[in-house]
């Protein structure tokens, strides 16, 4: 809604539609209708358009856009009708003035914002772009270099940088209402004509073709298959070419073709499905409802390698102050080196840097060895490296020492959290946490809970994660979590597939164009292949443990490629030894190129093993290794190790590179319908009967003879008996 108030000389709309005053259709009625009943009354002189709450609007409602009666082409009419009113309109911008509420903006003759507000266009995140006319009124206002960037990239500014592009006339510290209904009263009268945006010249720009060509190549090379980087930029070009009637008319086009891509339901079923998981409940009855988390003031991070490192920049940057603890005065030294370089160059980034981040004052990063200094923390996330008999004898010592109250966290990526708990006096105050490198970049953390992890541990953990700046996503406790979990098959058959005849390029590229940031060997040569050895030695797959006579390709009946513990036998663990599955310039070099040593080493291995090299197009490639992994998905789901698809689907978009445009790999599995998944794991299962990970997962077999319903109802298939939990 928006309710109409006329005061003096000057009437009020105030948008209201909680929690965000979401541009609804009934609000844009309202709108309309406010606008209307100005127009006609005499008496008024001036509009001011504001937002219930300290928000002018979020935008669009983005319910609206798959709603059956769409939002439509309801917005920009009422825009181009604030922007002809005779009577001088005024927007008081509060909060977040974004999307759409950006362009209801722009269609005022002023604006005036509160110093604390931010706005934006980031309607390309959701896989749209601003389809009521932003796109040919911001290039008028602030050029097309500045306006270009905003829409294309989606940022939120500050009202500070707004003030400097000119996309608000002032700002105040206080007290925006009022700002404005006096601005509205001084320009009583003046000439609207100026104020008019739709009138205005879109500013040159010399050579501007140039600087078009070079734009859109960044554009291009940063969108990595999504679609609405590039149409944005299509419509800002329009405004630079055409009449403003002639741009809104383009804008409408390629916004038609946008909504209707299915990029653009992914990206909003992403947007929503990242608010879902913080919703979290367990099988066992725990619910972010009922559970209330318990303060951090003080934490501590155990073990300062390149996780504990990034760890530890996080929490500075999150302002929590803490203990960095090592186990001796050579690894402390070389770990606060590497931290503080970490926090160098973050504050650099930052307005204000090092003075806001205080990391050089001891009372709010503290480095040591001694383990008594854990004493009074809050919460404690151990960071050592992955080793259960380390681990263990980490969390006797903090059972013994930290206060009672204190929530122990362990970072691990694949480890029983129960058997860690097991070590101490307090396992309902235990808990996984598990980050992703570069710690301190990574939007994710898969936070685990154990049999006997309490509600207030989960509550607390999730807390962090928003303290973080991070994306929490609650999951139960099994084998390498739900990421790491879903990653093994899909790495094994990438794995597979080499051995049968294609090439570490080929699978990476065939991944890459799917829209992953990078292929699984290229990952792997990144992460190290030391890392997976050693865990599969643990494991007694490999190495010494492994008994005398176990075939080569198989373990405990099942298929395996000893390929990747060969490669490491060969000293090649990827870009730190500067080979691994590629070749790299030197020790720790990036730049990856297709190996001829590898490639003869391939064929030698397939002779060794009387394997039949074959070629294997792309789409085998993207369907053995996806829908693996989907797979795993559906058999995570019906353990109750996830509570729900979207879980899935925001883990792998913020801590995998799954691309965002499609989704999630649920989400995608229903785009492509689950039958045809059935049936791909089906036609692979049968010719490799002994590989588990493509036996088509019960309840995916389910889903599929049920019909194959929407996504937001597959869990309602599952029968709570199914639950392991
Ligand atoms: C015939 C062809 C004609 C073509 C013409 C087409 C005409 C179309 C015209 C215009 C198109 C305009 C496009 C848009 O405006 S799209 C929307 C752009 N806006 C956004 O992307 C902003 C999204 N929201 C946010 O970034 C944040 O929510 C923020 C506002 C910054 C607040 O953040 P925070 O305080 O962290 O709170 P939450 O994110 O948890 O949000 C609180 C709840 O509000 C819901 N929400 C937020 N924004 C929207 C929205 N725009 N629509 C609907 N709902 C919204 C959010 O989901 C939270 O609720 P819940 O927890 O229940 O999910």
């Amino acid at each position: 809604m928006a309710q109409y108030a006329r005061g003096s000389a000057v009437a009020v709309i105030r948008l209201r539609n909680p929690p965000v005053n979401a541009l609804s259709r009934a609000v844009l009625q309202a709108l309309e209708d406010g606008l209307k009943k100005a127009d006609a009354d005499p008496s008024v002189k001036a509009v001011m358009i504001c937002g219930e709450n300290g928000k002018f609007s979020a935008g669009a409602d983005i319910r609206g856009f798959s709603a059956p009666k769409r939002l439509g082409g309801a917005l920009g009419p009422v825009v181009s009708l604030i922007e002809s009113s005779e009577k001088p309109v005024v927007a008081a911008i509060e909060g977040v003035a974004l999307g759409g509420g950006l362009e209801v903006a722009l269609g005022c003759h002023y604006r005036i914002a509160h110093v604390k507000a931010r706005m934006g266009l980031p309607e390309v995140t959701l896989g749209l772009l601003p389809g009521a006319e932003g796109t040919q009124r911001l290039p008028r206002l602030i050029g097309v270099p500045a306006a270009l960037d905003m829409i294309t990239t989606g940022k939120h500014i500050p009202a500070t940088e707004a003030l400097k592009l000119g996309l608000v006339d002032e700002i105040v510290e206080e007290n925006t209402i009022e700002a404005a209904i006096r601005l509205a009263n001084k320009v009583i009268g003046q000439p609207l004509g100026p104020r008019r945006l739709s009138l205005k010249p879109v500013p040159k720009v010399p050579n501007m073709e140039a600087f078009l060509d070079e734009a859109l190549a960044k554009v291009k090379r940063q969108a990595r298959g999504c679609l609405a980087p590039e149409l944005c930029f299509q419509a800002v070009r329009a405004a630079t070419q055409s009449p403003f009637a002639d741009g809104v008319r383009r804008e409408r086009e390629l916004f038609q073709v946008l909504l209707s891509s299915g990029q653009a339901q992914a990206l909003q079923y992403a947007f929503f499905a990242e608010r879902a998981v913080r919703r979290w409940a367990t099988p066992g009855g725990a619910s972010w409802s009922s559970a209330a988390p318990q303060p951090v003031r003080r934490a501590a991070v155990i073990g300062l390698g390149t996780m504990g490192r990034g760890i530890v920049t996080s929490l500075v940057k999150a302002n929590i102050p803490l203990v960095a603890l090592e186990q001796d005065l050579e690894n402390l030294n070389k770990g606060r080196k590497a931290v503080m370089f970490l926090l160098e160059r973050e504050a650099m980034k930052m307005e204000g840097g090092a003075q806001v981040l205080d990391f050089h004052n001891p009372a709010r990063l503290q480095f040591t060895v001694d383990f008594d200094l854990l004493r009074d923390v809050d919460l404690v996330i151990e960071a050592v490296f992955e080793n259960m008999a380390l681990k263990k004898e980490i969390f006797h010592k903090l059972s013994k020492i930290c206060k009672p109250g204190a929530l122990l966290c362990t970072n691990t990526s694949a480890l029983n959290i129960d058997e860690i708990a097991s070590a101490t006096n307090r396992p309902q105050q235990v808990i996984g946490t598990h980050f992703f490198s570069p710690a301190h970049v990574m939007r994710l953390l898969e936070i685990i809970y154990g049999r006997h992890t309490s509600p207030t541990a989960i509550a607390t953990a999730m807390q962090l994660a928003t303290a973080l700046k991070k994306v929490g996503v609650v999951v139960g406790n099994c084998f390498g979590f739900v990421g790491n979990r879903m990653m093994f098959p899909y790495v094994q058959q990438a794995v597979f597939l080499l051995e049968e005849g294609s090439r570490p390029d080929a699978v990476d590229q065939a991944l890459e164009d799917f829209g992953f940031k990078i292929g699984p060997f290229r990952m792997s040569d990144l992460a190290g292949l030391d890392v997976g050895w050693r865990s599969r030695k643990d494991q007694g797959l490999t190495g010494p443990s492994l008994p005398a006579g176990t075939p080569a390709r198989q373990r405990r009946g099942q298929r395996y490629s000893p390929l990747p513990d060969l490669l490491c036998e060969h000293g090649r663990f990827g870009q730190k030894t500067g080979k691994g599955w590629y070749l790299y310039e030197k020790a720790g070099g990036r730049t990856a190129t297709p190996d001829p040593w590898l490639l003869n080493f391939l064929s030698q291995y397939r002779d060794t093993h009387g394997i039949q090299t074959r070629f294997i197009d792309q789409e085998e490639i993207l369907e053995r290794c996806l829908f693996s992994l989907i797979n795993e998905g559906f058999a995570i789901l019906a353990e109750g190790i996830a509570s729900g698809p979207e879980h899935l689907d925001v883990i792998y978009i913020n801590g995998y590179g799954w691309p965002k445009h499609r989704g999630g790999p649920m989400f995608y599995a229903s785009t492509v319908g689950l039958p045809r998944v059935l049936a791909k794991l089906q036609k692979y299962s049968e010719a490799h009967p002994d590989v588990p990970g493509l036996q088509p997962s019960a309840f995916l077999k389910k889903l599929a003879a049920v019909g194959n319903p929407p996504l937001k109802e597959w869990m309602s298939y599952l029968s709570q008996q199914s639950s392991k939990l």
